[in-house]
């Protein structure tokens, strides 16, 4: 992979350089093309897959104490083989000239990332968006319940990248949930959209709930534009897997 961090990076994502420093210096300009994104992402995101059946074979396993013991040493030997060649820290977010932008790392959309679902965010042109997913045995908060901070994690995401659209740099600054009752493990859907704006503040108003049923989580989200990433709009359009 090509990978530059510094003058051809587009203003916002220069600007968060400069003002937040090493912290946030996570948004990198790539040249690698987008064919060759593609192949590493479908390999990448199997391997993922196959790491999130493991995390909830380990959560919901009965064999033996030793059959578990044995088990840890191979997935030890795995993780090994894995670390002969990695980056210094967290993955971040790639993005090409072409247009194309990856973040293999994020903790609720990254295809990499076994942490996340992985969720697929689906957006229309008039600031609304839409996820159907999963969550399993690792999303667990009361019995057979979805965690409240993982609902609260995947609003936000929604929720931020309804704000951003993917052309504007947006940040969480308050957001408010009102858990109404509790959301089963199993499958779930979460629907978002831009209630208003004013300035550099975008209110998002979205919910998460079995599909089909009554809403469990009703939130409220402000997003702001930092005063530091006022960027003229048409800049730089991502493409949709540009979370950060
Ligand atoms: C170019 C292309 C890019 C593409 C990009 C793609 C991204 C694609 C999607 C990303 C999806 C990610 C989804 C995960 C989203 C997170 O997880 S973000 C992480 C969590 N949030 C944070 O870490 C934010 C931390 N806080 C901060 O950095 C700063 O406080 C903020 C929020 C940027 C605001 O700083 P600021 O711009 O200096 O704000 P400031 O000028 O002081 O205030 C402006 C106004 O907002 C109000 N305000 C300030 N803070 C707050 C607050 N927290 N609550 C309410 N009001 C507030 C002020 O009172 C003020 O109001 P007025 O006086 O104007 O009426």
């Amino acid at each position: 992979m090509v990978c530059t961090a510094g003058p051809a990076a587009s203003g916002a994502l220069s600007v968060m350089r400069e003002t937040l420093g090493m912290t946030m210096e996570m948004f990198i300009h790539d040249e690698t093309p987008t064919d060759e994104v593609d192949r590493r992402e479908k390999v990448l995101s199997g391997l993922a897959d196959s790491v999130r059946d493991l995390v909830d074979a380990t959560i919901r396993s009965t064999v033996p104490d030793d059959e578990l013991a044995a088990v840890r040493a191979e997935v030890a030997a795995l993780a090994a083989r894995l670390r002969r060649q990695q980056l210094p820290g967290p993955a971040g977010v790639h993005y090409n000239s072409e247009g194309r932008s990856w973040n293999w790392g994020n903790a609720v959309v990254g295809l990499g990332n076994a942490v996340a679902p992985p969720v697929e965010i689906v957006h229309d042109a008039f600031g609304s968006a839409y996820a159907e997913m999963t969550l399993g045995a690792a999303y667990e908060g009361p019995p057979g319940m979805v965690h409240g901070g993982v609902s609260a994690l995947m609003l936000d995401q929604i929720m931020g990248e309804t704000a951003s659209g993917f052309k504007r740099l947006t940040m969480t600054g308050t957001l408010t949930l009102r858990y109404r009752r509790p959301l089963p493990l199993g499958p779930v859907r979460m629907d978002a959209r831009i209630a208003g704006e004013e300035g550099r503040k975008i209110t998002v108003e979205a919910r998460i709930g079995v599909p089909g049923e009554d809403t469990a989580v009703e939130a409220t989200g402000l997003f702001l534009i930092p005063r530091w990433a006022s960027v003229d709009e048409t800049e730089q359009g991502w493409s949709r897997s540009a979370e950060g």
